[in-house]
């Protein structure tokens, strides 16, 4: 297989790093300081005390790589509209297309037993990605993988355990091209269950995502320092509830082991991808993580009070910033 990797940060170096180690053939859409340094001296990642350094084919232009048998694209939520335009000729008739991202996905409605397949409004206003990508070639995914770019062309795993990327169809149906990508994936060392609800896991890592990285972006703490915190501790435990309940109105139980987020030593001094958004200055990935989740309690009549704070907190802030519109 050949697997065409959009973006060249963390997610996107830690996995073209492995498949490239493993002997796969990858193509890495990349740009500016990252591109430079790829062609420069290649792409060098550390994970569970192994250092290692891969050439791996890459381009800005998405003509230059052509049609590949898999699209990831590992970007932050507020750049996919143009990606969705711009790999459109890495896309052969059945590409498959895996947004290896966190929060709700553009794809979210699409199969959803109930549902009308359409797209998000709040993540997708125009229909640009809906249009672009295609419903259809999408395959849901839920990165595990806590990674920081530590300079250009340099990506460090920060977690003891292997990385992990959970794969399924929207549908839910076991699909050879589920197959084959787990396989190829697994083959480099990075775990790739295959979920029979893609949907559940997804909610089950939002719920961690939601909580601790707008709390994490409004108090500097790291997710040890904010499970170590009582206070903020309890605010993380309500908004995980209150986006637990938002899941059981989709028909979606989530686990929520309350005992183990209280437990700090099993939390790690990452800074949440949200929290590294912000350090940098760039637009953080809202929407997605945090909004979306509040349009689906109102539509389902459900109170979120806990996150509707937190969320006006963050959203101010990022206003102020100048990195979120409005
Ligand atoms: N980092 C982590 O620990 C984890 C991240 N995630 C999720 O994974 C996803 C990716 O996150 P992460 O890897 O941290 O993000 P990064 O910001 O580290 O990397 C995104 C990369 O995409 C590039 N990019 C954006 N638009 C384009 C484009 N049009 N063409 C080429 N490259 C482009 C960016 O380039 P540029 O720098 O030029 O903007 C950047 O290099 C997010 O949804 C995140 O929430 C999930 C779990 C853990
Ligand atoms: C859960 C966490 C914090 C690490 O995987 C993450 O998803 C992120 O950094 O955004």
């Amino acid at each position: 297989m050949r697997i065409g990797i959009v973006g060249a940060g963390a997610v996107g170096g830690f996995l073209a790093g492995h498949l490239a180690r493993a002997g796969t053939e990858v193509a890495l859409l990349a740009r500016g300081p990252h591109l430079a340094a790829l062609r420069d001296r290649g792409l060098t990642v550390e994970s569970r005390g192994e250092r290692w350094t891969v050439s791996v084919p890459a381009s800005d232009k998405a003509a230059e790589l052509g049609p590949v048998d898999a699209v990831v694209v590992t970007a932050k939520a507020p750049a996919l509209p143009a990606i969705a335009a711009a790999i459109a000729p890495m896309l052969g008739p059945d590409t498959p297309v895996v947004c290896a991202m966190n929060g709700i996905p553009w794809w979210y409605d699409h199969g959803r037993a109930g549902v009308e397949s359409r797209t998000i409004a709040r993540l997708d206003p125009d229909g640009a990605i809906w249009r672009g990508i295609g419903p259809e070639r999408a395959i849901g995914c839920v990165v595990d993988c806590p990674s920081q770019v530590v300079e250009p062309g340099f990506v460090r795993h920060v977690a003891p355990r292997p990385g992990a990327l959970t794969l399924g169809e929207p549908s839910g149906a076991r699909s050879g091209r589920v197959e084959r990508l787990a396989a190829v994936v697994e083959a480099s060392g990075v775990k790739a269950p295959i979920a029979d609800d893609i949907r559940a896991a997804l909610w089950a890592k939002l719920l961690v995502n939601i909580s601790r990285s707008p709390l994490g972006v409004l108090t500097g703490l790291s997710e040890r320092g904010l499970a170590e915190d009582p206070e903020t501790l309890e605010i993380t435990l309500a908004m995980m509830r209150e986006a637990r309940a938002v899941a059981r109105s989709h028909g979606i139980e989530v686990p929520l082991d309350e005992a183990g987020n209280r437990d700090p030593q099993r939390r790690s001094e990452h800074r949440s991808s949200m929290l590294q958004d912000w350090d940098l200055g760039r637009p953080m990935e809202i929407d997605g993580i945090v909004r979306s989740v509040q349009d689906f309690a109102r539509a389902a009549g459900l109170p979120t009070p806990t996150l509707d704070v937190v969320s006006a907190l963050l959203v101010a802030k990022a206003r102020v910033a100048g990195t979120y519109p409005g």
